[in-house]
């Protein structure tokens, strides 16, 4: 907060953003962006280690936000054909993408194979039969690691985990030196090692430590039997503290790699995706009505952003943290509040009994914490166009996308020849 400007986001008043674009709009901090990607990486050159990052670009995937990355020597996670055509969009060398995700169609395998990807996360024996087969018939050869399923459980919410028996995700680990073996037979199959991702929103350095601790006596079985392995993906999942979590700094993520996987001669990566991206995005909504209850019923304060904008409150019972922009306003005696958005839906809620201070219509209010699986979870659920987004950075802002015009919603729609005569 700085006197009559508001609060600032790296040197900006969000005010100034809210009157000129409108609301509901996204502002991303580059500046934020930067540094976490810098701090991540000196937790590990403090333990040693060198290790490429590969940013997960589901997380938040516009191509200014891409293009910081870049400049940060980031690569890309990558989980479909448009991902993968992005991050090139964005100037990332093919060689440093990472190609990821459980279900890759044929069209997507044979891109990644066209482009020359460094690596493609293979889940599954029939997709490694596959891709032998699409690499084949290009001539080329696929560079593999294997994603194992460590039956580990993240300790993070249901909806996130996917390292666990019964997660769809990777290959079950006690199949994971028979397929090894296997693919190192395959033509068209360069198999270099090994990858894991056990979930997101990881609140303790433990099961990290237990997967890459299997993970490990992997490299060493799989060596055992003479077989090569030169590469482990330690994937992403590092937690963000969005209230009051005791979120582990990323030196206990090295820490964990560095224990297990440190002293076994390997080209180390990880994924991250919400740890560098979730502080640097908040997302600017104005208040467009209260409305008061009864019985002791918190009031509802009804803003413009909903949950078609940000979804992980009414997807996981998400907390982001909730400030007006306004520098006058008293914690009077209102109470608590309840924040919603204006879709029908009774999960609409974006804080419930938050205790607020007074807000008025028109004010504006920043939900924290949203550069990660923010606006790239929007949909246009009733009718609502997608938010307007502008990056920051030192001092100076920029509209990089414009809030979508209400047309474009039925821009593709046709109707039938036979419903347009009356
Ligand atoms: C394969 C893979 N890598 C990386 C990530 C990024 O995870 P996070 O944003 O939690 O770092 C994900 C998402 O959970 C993922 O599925
Ligand atoms: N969408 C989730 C994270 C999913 C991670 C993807 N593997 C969230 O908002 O927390």
């Amino acid at each position: 907060m700085d006197g009559q400007d508001g609060l600032l986001f790296e040197g900006v008043p969000l005010q100034t953003i809210a009157n000129q674009v409108g609301t509901p709009c996204w502002v991303t901090g580059a500046g934020t962006l930067r540094r976490r990607t810098r701090n991540l990486r000196k937790a590990f050159t403090e333990r040693r280690l060198d290790i490429a990052l590969h940013y997960a670009l589901k997380a938040n995937d516009h191509l200014a936000t891409l293009s910081v990355l870049r400049q940060e020597g980031c690569g890309a996670d990558v989980v479909s054909g448009g991902e993968l055509k992005r991050a090139c969009q964005a100037g990332i060398s093919p060689s440093a993408i990472v190609f990821s995700g459980v279900g890759k169609t044929d069209s997507e395998l044979t891109l990644a194979l066209r482009e020359g990807v460094g690596q493609i996360n293979v889940e599954s024996a029939e997709e490694l039969r596959r891709l032998s087969r699409l690499a084949r018939e290009l001539g080329l050869d696929a560079p593999v690691a294997l994603r194992v399923n460590p039956h580990i459980d993240a300790e993070t919410h249901d909806k996130i985990s996917t390292g666990r028996l019964g997660d769809k995700f990777g290959i079950d680990w006690a199949d994971a030196i028979a397929l090894y073996r296997e693919a190192s037979t395959l033509p068209g199959i360069d198999i270099r090692g090994l990858a894991t991702h056990i979930g997101s929103q990881i609140l303790s350095p433990a099961p990290f430590k237990a997967a890459y601790a299997r993970i490990a006596e992997l490299v060493i079985d799989l060596r055992a039997q003479g077989l090569t392995v030169s590469v482990v993906d330690c994937g992403g999942g590092l937690g963000v503290r969005y209230r009051d979590e005791l979120a582990p700094p990323p030196a206990a993520l090295a820490g964990a790699i560095a224990e297990t996987l440190g002293g076994l001669d390997l080209k180390l990566a990880i994924e991250p995706g919400r740890w560098i991206a979730a502080p640097a995005g908040v997302l600017l909504t104005s208040v467009i009505d209260l409305k008061a209850q009864r019985d002791g019923v918190s009031d509802f304060v009804i803003v413009d952003a909903a949950m078609n904008d940000l979804a992980r409150p009414s997807l996981y019972g998400a907390w982001h943290g909730i400030v007006p922009l306004a520098p006058d306003l008293a914690y009077a005696e209102t109470g608590p509040q309840t924040v919603v958005g204006p879709v029908c839906e009774s999960s609409d809620v974006f804080a419930k009994d938050r205790l607020l201070p007074a807000v008025r219509p028109g004010d504006t209010l920043a939900l924290l914490d949203t550069g990660a699986y923010g606006a790239v979870m929007s949909s246009t659920y009733n009718s609502r166009p997608l938010a307007a987004q502008v990056m920051i950075e030192n001092g100076q802002w920029k509209l990089v996308r414009p809030r979508q015009r209400v047309e474009a919603l039925w821009a593709d729609d046709s109707v039938p020849e036979w419903l347009d005569s009356e």
